[in-house]
């Protein structure tokens, strides 16, 4: 069995230790404020990020970043991605030998447009790590604490790494698949979140089910174009860290981007929305980032760039939704074409 760190106490860091402790392993979860850290020492719960889910002996408690990393063998990076680059940098210090570094975060920078693992690889020497992997795919956090069939997906440049992560993980409610291509897997994950946004914005505009299948399928579409000119492979959004994870976030209300989205379409500004959710709604940033690079790149992507101006320059989303149904005639398959062709000139 093998020591563990999973470093992120919020819903998702809680609900993974939750299956490496099913699994057997030690594991030891950090949390970044000493009160939240104590109050999980005490009740052996985590109610402020998942409820019903009572943490085992196995799962120790951390305030601590060195002493939580002390002799681990791989560590989980679960924390929202704008944190990122913030808890790699303690990290550096706290390491003393080479670390498998494991991450879950769903998120673009802004600006400097990097995926989760180009920070975590450019804030860790490589002294200090063996490998970068993302865990990816359709997971509420919610429903794996229940321990409820769920799929996900594992993917590093070394895919003998991404095997032995998968060892770590799978049980008989939590089932892993690997994947080689790292970029893909972690542009879809991130990628999706704005598109469950539009989900719930439509919803909260009280459209149906042929607004949301169209915003689903149409959304996928524009995810592929821009996840292809950033190298992932297009085969990935079809698979569970693609197509799986954007179906779960635009159908599901466990889903916070699809909850903000809702309260956004019921006419709500974002400040207030993101006040009152109290966790992490990484579609906002990433759309952020989506619409800059698709600006620069000449990138056709109509919806994200509608969830843009509703998000950050109040646009009405009705009106937001008449211009993308009125938008100018298409085949629709160009954009496949546009992505094969893509994919040719690489
Ligand atoms: N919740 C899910 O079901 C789920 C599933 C898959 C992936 N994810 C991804 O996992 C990542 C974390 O999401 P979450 O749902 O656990 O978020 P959350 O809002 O539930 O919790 C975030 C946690 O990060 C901590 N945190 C915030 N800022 C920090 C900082 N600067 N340093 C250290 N810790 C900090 C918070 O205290 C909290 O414990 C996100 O990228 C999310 O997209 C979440
Ligand atoms: O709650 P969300 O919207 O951050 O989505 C959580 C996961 O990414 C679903 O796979």
């Amino acid at each position: 069995m093998a020591n563990i760190s999973v470093l992120g106490a919020g819903s998702w860091g809680t609900a993974l230790a939750l299956v490496l402790a099913d699994n057997d392993h030690q594991v030891r979860l950090w949390a970044h404020r000493v009160e939240h850290a104590e109050e999980m020492r005490k009740t052996r719960e985590n109610k402020r990020y998942l409820e019903n889910a009572s943490l085992p002996d196995n799962i120790q408690i951390f305030d601590d970043l060195t002493e939580s990393v002390e002799g681990s063998d791989y560590i989980l990076l679960a924390v929202p991605t704008k944190a990122v680059r913030e808890v790699c940098r303690s990290l550096i210090t706290a390491l003393d030998s080479p670390a498998t570094v494991i991450h879950a975060s769903k998120g673009i920078e802004p600006k400097t447009y990097k995926r989760v693992s180009e920070v975590i690889t450019e804030e860790i020497p490589e002294e200090k790590r063996r490998a970068v992997i993302v865990l990816s795919g359709p997971s509420h956090a919610e429903e794996v604490a229940l321990r409820q069939p769920t799929t996900v997906t594992v993917s590093s440049e070394n895919l003998e790494i991404a095997e032995e992560v998968q060892s770590l993980f799978i049980n008989s409610q939590f089932r892993v698949y690997t994947s080689p291509d790292l970029v893909g897997v972690e542009l879809g994950g991130s990628l999706k979140n704005i598109i469950a946004l539009g989900a719930g914005i439509s919803d909260g505009l009280e459209y149906g089910d042929n607004a949301k299948a169209a915003l689903i399928t149409r959304g996928l579409a524009e995810v592929a174009r821009l996840g292809t000119s950033m190298g992932a492979n297009p085969l990935t959004f079809s698979g569970l860290a693609g197509i799986g994870d954007l179906i779960v976030t635009c159908t599901s209300s466990h889903s916070r981007n699809w909850r903000a989205g809702f309260k956004l379409g019921k006419g709500e500004n974002l400040q207030t929305v993101l006040a009152d959710m109290g966790m992490v709604v990484e579609g906002v940033r990433t759309t952020e980032a989506a619409f800059q690079m698709a600006e620069e790149q000449n990138i056709n992507m109509p919806i994200t760039s509608g969830i843009y101006y509703i998000l950050f320059k109040d646009a009405n989303p009705r009106e937001v939704v008449e211009q993308l149904m009125t938008r100018v005639r298409r085949h629709e398959m160009e954009d496949l074409v546009d992505v094969l062709d893509q994919k040719m000139k690489k």
